[in-house]
């Protein structure tokens, strides 16, 4: 004889069975519905044509999100060999052939069946720059040239064109707060200080600035529904390589046949030929009359005297503004964190020197200290890097302390401020990402709507209040609930 179990009656087990199919079903669809899409991406490739070399960067960023929310990060860069697309002007068609090899490397990066759809742009910066000075019409032929190259891949090709000073400072200011997350959230932004090879930029918001005096040095963006009002300014020249040249034609002036160089280590020996020299919009007004063809570049490693030549070639005496930099150039006061990317970064991490909360008179005590050191010993030491930079960067970290500290006005007290920097969260810093995001429109002016919660937390909610739905049901149901008998049934 069996008990028959009171919930083995009909109606419970249909109640039972619809309840759980119901739940089933609802959360089926509420996972299914707002599942977020298997990861699809886009992808944008911009070069930068810089003054020493060329480089190129491919972004991606999710493909159902590309006008506004969706986060933009570089997956691969490729340094094109050779020297910059401005060093081809006698033989243009070779700027264009130098390129061929990244190409290559790109079309084996994007997935091929995005490749027509990839936008593709060249932005040129001060090596063309200082040649659309010297000769447009080389400058013009270069373009032509990369051009014809880059409209034969298979990306879709937006043009080669120089940028100016002023979009290459902005878009360097973009990128370092972009990659921050400091546009989205409204957050105070960075400043940004570029050292290229020919120009240096620098960016940042300030509270006393409004674009007032000196407009020239204002780009106002609205941003995710903020207003910046950026202050920004490009010395062409004052790249670290012309800045070297000016600093050699400082001390050429008379025609030697050797200086004796304090930026350059005790023992250093090179022969210099004055049309090389001087053969930069920079400094080839310069060039002295009868000097020799060649002159001997000879080092002497001695810090305060590579200052001193370093500050003269900075202009301090005149400004007609309230406050300059040098040369005549408006600077508000100093504001907020800076990120110092390219060549600050390259020098300032070669010599350690990287660590901003040392202070500025260690910093100097250091340099200087290297500076000192015979040539011979800094090629021992160092033999695996490049015999030019190893040879330039006793004059390249005084150049960038001073141009830091003469020329911006940072202090021992805002000097700690600066950031030395390469990448953030994976991608370079510099102009380049910047551009793309403002080409492609993809930081809106406004901030986009974002829904209340995220996926989990809609998907969680739904089952919570699916399950209270059904044990409330199930309570209303009770008049029906089968009665449990004293007497045990007997079937
Ligand atoms: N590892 C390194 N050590 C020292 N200097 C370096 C190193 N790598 C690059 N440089 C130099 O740093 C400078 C800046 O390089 P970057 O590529 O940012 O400039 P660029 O884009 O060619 O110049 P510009 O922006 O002025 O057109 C150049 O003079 C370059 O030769």
């Amino acid at each position: 004889m069996k008990e028959k179990n009171p919930w083995h009656t009909p109606v419970t087990i249909i109640i039972t069975v619809i309840g759980v199919i119901a739940i089933v079903a609802l959360v089926t669809v509420a996972v299914l519905q707002n599942r977020p899409l298997t990861q699809k991406y886009k992808y944008g490739i911009v070069l930068d044509a810089g003054s020493s070399h060329t480089a190129l960067y491919i972004y991606q960023w999710p493909a159902e999100k590309d006008n506004n929310t969706g986060r933009v990060e570089q997956t691969h860069s490729c340094k094109v060999k050779g020297p910059g697309i401005s060093s081809y002007a006698s033989e243009p068609w070779k700027a264009g052939e130098s390129l061929k090899d990244c190409i290559e490397d790109a079309k084996r990066r994007v997935p091929e069946k995005r490749h027509d759809e990839t936008p593709l742009y060249l932005g040129a910066t001060a090596g063309m720059r200082l040649l659309s000075i010297e000769d447009s019409s080389a400058s013009n032929k270069v373009f032509q040239a990369v051009e014809q190259s880059l409209q034969k891949s298979p990306f879709s090709f937006q043009g080669a064109r120089l940028l100016s000073g002023q979009e290459e400072g902005a878009f360097g200011w973009v990128t370092v707060n972009y990659l921050d997350d400091r546009l989205k959230q409204g957050l105070e932004t960075t400043g940004a200080l570029d050292l290229g090879g020919a120009s240096t930029q620098i960016s940042f918001v300030s509270n006393n600035y409004d674009g007032s005096e000196s407009p020239k040095n204002s780009v106002t963006f609205r941003l995710y529904g903020n207003d910046y009002n950026l202050y920004t300014n490009s010395f062409l020249c004052y790249g670290k390589d012309q800045a070297l040249r000016l600093t050699l034609a400082q001390q050429t002036q008379s025609g030697p046949r050797s200086i004796l160089d304090p930026c350059f280590h005790p023992g250093y020996n090179e022969t210099v030929t004055y049309s090389d020299l001087y053969d930069s919009p920079c400094v080839s007004d310069r060039k002295p009359q009868g000097a020799p063809v060649t002159f001997t570049h000879l080092g002497q490693g001695n810090s305060s005297q590579c200052q001193d030549v370093v500050k003269s070639i900075f202009n301090f005496t005149h400004c007609r503004y309230t406050q300059c930099s040098f040369n005549g150039v408006f600077q508000p006061l100093l504001q907020g964190p800076f990120g110092a990317f390219s060549a600050y970064y390259f020098v300032m991490n070669f010599l350690n020197l990287t660590d901003t909360s040392i202070p500025l008179e260690v910093v100097r005590k250091r340099l200087s200290i290297y500076c000192e050191t015979p040539w011979d010993q800094i090629k021992q030491r160092h033999p695996d890097v490049k015999l030019k930079y190893l040879a330039e960067y006793c004059f390249s970290g005084t150049y960038i302390l001073t141009l830091l500290t003469k020329g911006y006005n940072f202090t021992s007290e805002s000097y700690p401020n600066i950031k030395f920097i390469k990448k953030i969260k994976g991608s370079d810093a510099g102009w380049t990402l910047g551009y793309m995001l403002n080409l492609t429109n993809m930081i809106p002016a406004e901030a986009p709507d974002s829904p209340l919660l995220p996926h989990s937390g809609y998907v969680s909610i739904v089952t919570v209040i699916t399950v209270l739905l059904f044990v409330l049901l199930i309570f209303s149901l009770r008049p029906f609930w089968p009665r449990c008998s004293k007497q045990p049934q007997i079937i």
